[in-house]
């Protein structure tokens, strides 16, 4: 059986490339569990939620665990420092060396919501789960990264708008009942189609994350778009801490899709947090209920992935009204059953405990999949710089 030492000693191969140092000698080896069967599990402590350089260290420590004589499987999780380890880490490193200050260092939770198919309701659940964080007492941020079919700005009156620059050459988010936002809407002329490659598409996402103030926010919501394709792919990569919010109806054929995304989300090592359903049935005035869409897709989605069902929204009229008038209808009609289901759910969320460690089954080191390169259309500069107002 391999021991401690012995993994400790393996593990001093892999440097953090921004520090320049080595994990051991920077403190970042959180834990290191050593099954009898030879199975071990490594949990890696970052600097940021945000640190983009994740998939570095999973690789890394994999391939230097494995080479230890003994070792059957490996897994890798991840965590962030505390504030008292990071100020550990600071004096280690001597005043002139300073952490990594991604632009998301302040952003205490990154949830990413997504669904199977499109249509479900995410980015109006999106755009009031952010508003009942906020009215909770959160700082909350949304940047919309649905590329194919961004709606936030419409759902939160910022249709036309588009963000300043700080002097600093930051990205300012827009501001609208007391949520900070970005969208890809901003950047582009109005029904402008963009056909999204690869690495284009890692390059905006990027900026979005590392070139907007942000500044402290308790939440930052992703309203992604429907499936898990290259956007799920790059913010995995980019945001090892973020964890996935599941939209479905109740219908069993959107459970079914939702699956899938879930199984993807799995697979990009996205961790899976909470599933919510949308559409939950229809009640007239006089109290008469219609399961429209079906009973159960929620909960049993839910039950398969062992994730808690934060909340059951049914379908209202003011909800949609409110949306298409761009204003969250939790901020003006808290009593409407929509509304109320939302606010039950932005309380789940609180309540979740923080993201668990990603644990993969990792016995070859094999590299999180490339991105899809998109060979529709006429060819786009890779690098793109997002038009802002001055
Ligand atoms: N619970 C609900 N009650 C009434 N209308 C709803 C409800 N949820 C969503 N809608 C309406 O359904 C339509 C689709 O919702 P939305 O745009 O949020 O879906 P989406 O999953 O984000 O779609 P896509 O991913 O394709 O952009 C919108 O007109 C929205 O106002």
């Amino acid at each position: 059986m391999p021991t401690r030492d012995q993994i400790l000693e393996a593990l001093k191969v892999v440097i953090d490339p921004e520090l320049h140092k080595d994990i051991v000698t920077l403190g970042m080896v959180r834990s290191i569990d050593i099954a009898e069967s030879g199975a071990v599990n490594v949990t890696v402590s970052l600097t940021t939620p945000g640190c983009p350089i994740k998939g570095h260290f999973q690789t890394g420590v994999a391939a230097a665990v494995k080479s230890v004589e003994g070792v059957t499987a490996v897994s890798v999780g991840f965590d962030v420092l505390s504030d008292v380890e990071k100020q550990g880490l600071q004096k280690k490193l001597g005043r002139a060396a300073g952490l990594p200050e991604g632009a998301l260092a302040q952003v205490a939770n990154v949830v990413c919501i997504g669904s199977g198919k499109g249509g479900v309701g995410k980015s109006t659940l999106t755009v009031n789960l952010a508003a009942a964080l906020l009215a909770e007492g959160k700082t909350v941020g949304v940047l919309d990264a649905d590329v194919w079919g961004y709606s936030i700005p419409r759902m939160l009156g910022l249709g036309g708008q588009r963000p300043k620059v700080s002097p600093e050459r930051k990205i300012l988010p827009l501001e609208a009942h007391g949520l900070k936002v970005i969208s890809i809407g901003f950047f582009l002329k109005e029904d402008e189609a963009v056909v999204w490659r690869g690495p284009m598409l890692h390059k905006a996402l990027t900026q979005f994350l590392d070139d907007v103030a942000w500044g402290e926010l308790d939440y930052l919501l992703i309203d992604l778009p429907p499936g898990t394709g290259d956007v799920s792919m790059t913010l995995s990569q980019l945001l090892p801490q973020a964890t996935f919010m599941i939209v479905t109806t109740p219908q069993d054929a959107a459970q079914k899709v939702a699956r899938r995304a879930a199984q993807m989300a799995d697979k990009v090592d996205l961790t899976i947090s909470s599933v919510i359903e949308n559409m939950s049935g229809f009640t007239t005035p006089s109290g008469e209920r219609f399961p429209i869409f079906g009973e159960g897709g929620g909960q049993n989605l839910a039950d398969e992935l062992d994730v808690p069902l934060l909340g059951q929204v049914p379908l209202t009229m003011p909800l949609r009204a409110h949306a298409d008038a761009g204003i969250p209808l939790v901020a003006v009609d808290p009593d409407d059953a929509a509304a109320q289901a939302i606010f039950h759910a932005a309380r789940g969320l609180i309540a979740l405990a923080p993201a668990k460690p990603i644990a993969l089954p990792v016995l070859d080191s094999t590299p999180a999949p490339a991105l899809q390169v998109v060979q529709a259309g006429p060819p786009q500069p890779v690098g793109m710089s997002l038009p802002m107002a001055g």
